[in-house]
């Protein structure tokens, strides 16, 4: 059973003219690739709407598309079929207008700059001047936790220093999407749990959508208001489920109004969470769309319980 997208193409910008788009819309997208073993279907069909605000994981076994799917939202590659706009635009006028911040799971730091060059990037880049570079950086540093660390370079901090780095500097130009592919993949359990509960407020806070990838259920029930869980060969979206935690009603299913209110309630989730039967009960519902909807035992391939 899928869940129903709203439609939010262009017949609904015409119903309503000063609707503010959607962060992201994927219309009818088949990705094909062509390789010397064949062609490989790597993602087919696939519609999906985020809205502004909405923060949304991608979920499924291995070889499902989650990568091929982000990678064509960043304009890193096209659909062979189909249509894809962010914030309204085409996915390369957005990546041009950095409509969206990237964080995948390396952190990818320049090891030759500090903390607070790397963090400072983007906004050298675009001309930002010095003083109000430096004003930017030192907030953002704030944020995550690493004003200490400004001066520091990559290699004299832990993975999840460096990844909160990385997260930084995506969040320099204040961009109203975060893509972000399994950035948390690499790091041992407990740092990871302290990341979900940073970029739960993160995201709050700046009111950015995000789209994330990641193989872990449970990092998607706690971060997501809704998880897309798709299947392989050819990648399709199975089932997308709305994510109902801790008394909260949920589920913006691509509204903006209810994506603001998913995110006020999403500000407020703890570690406490974690172990409240809503968390349990959807790290379930979201087990069982991955095996299509029958209760299981086990986990899919590539995808995590923990
Ligand atoms: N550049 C490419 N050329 C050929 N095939 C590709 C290419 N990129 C991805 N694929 C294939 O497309 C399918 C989807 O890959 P993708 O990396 O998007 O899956 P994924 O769900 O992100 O997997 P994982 O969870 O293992 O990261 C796979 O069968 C993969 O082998």
């Amino acid at each position: 059973m899928s869940a129903p997208e709203i439609p939010a193409g262009p017949a609904a910008s015409a119903a309503s003219p000063t609707a503010p788009a959607s962060a992201v819309e994927v219309r009818a997208v088949d990705k094909v690739f062509e390789t010397r073993g064949g062609l490989v279907h790597a993602l087919e069909g696939i519609d999906l709407t985020v809205a502004a605000g909405e923060f949304v994981s991608l979920i499924g076994p291995s070889g499902c598309g989650k990568s091929t799917l982000m990678r064509l939202i960043a304009d890193l590659d096209e659909p062979s079929a189909g249509a894809i706009t962010v914030f309204g635009k085409t996915p390369t006028q957005a990546r041009l207008d950095q409509e969206y911040g990237i964080a995948f799971q390396q952190a990818g730091l320049l090891p030759w700059r500090t903390v607070a060059a790397n963090v400072a990037l983007p906004l050298e880049l675009h001309g930002v001047a010095s003083a109000a570079r430096a004003a930017k950086v030192g907030e953002l540093l704030d944020m995550v936790g690493l004003a200490d660390f400004a001066d520091r370079y990559p290699d004299q901090l832990s993975g999840g220093m460096q990844q909160r780095v990385a997260i930084a500097r995506s969040l320099a130009e204040q961009p109203r999407l975060l893509l972000m592919d399994e950035p948390f993949g690499a790091l041992d359990e407990m740092t990871r749990e302290k990341m979900q509960s940073d970029l739960v407020r993160i995201s709050a806070e700046t009111g950015a959508a995000v789209v994330f990838v990641t193989h872990s259920i449970p990092e998607a029930v706690f971060l997501s208001d809704r998880v897309v869980v798709m299947s392989p060969r050819p990648g399709r979206i199975r089932e997308i489920v709305p994510m109902r935690l801790g008394g909260a009603v949920g589920g913006a299913v691509g509204s903006e109004a209810g994506a603001r209110a998913d995110a006020a309630t999403r500000a407020e989730r703890t570690d406490d969470l974690r172990e409240d039967r809503s968390f349990f009960d959807m790290v379930t519902a979201v087990r069982e769309a991955l095996h299509g909807g029958t209760p299981v035992a086990t986990g899919a391939r590539g995808v995590e319980n923990r």
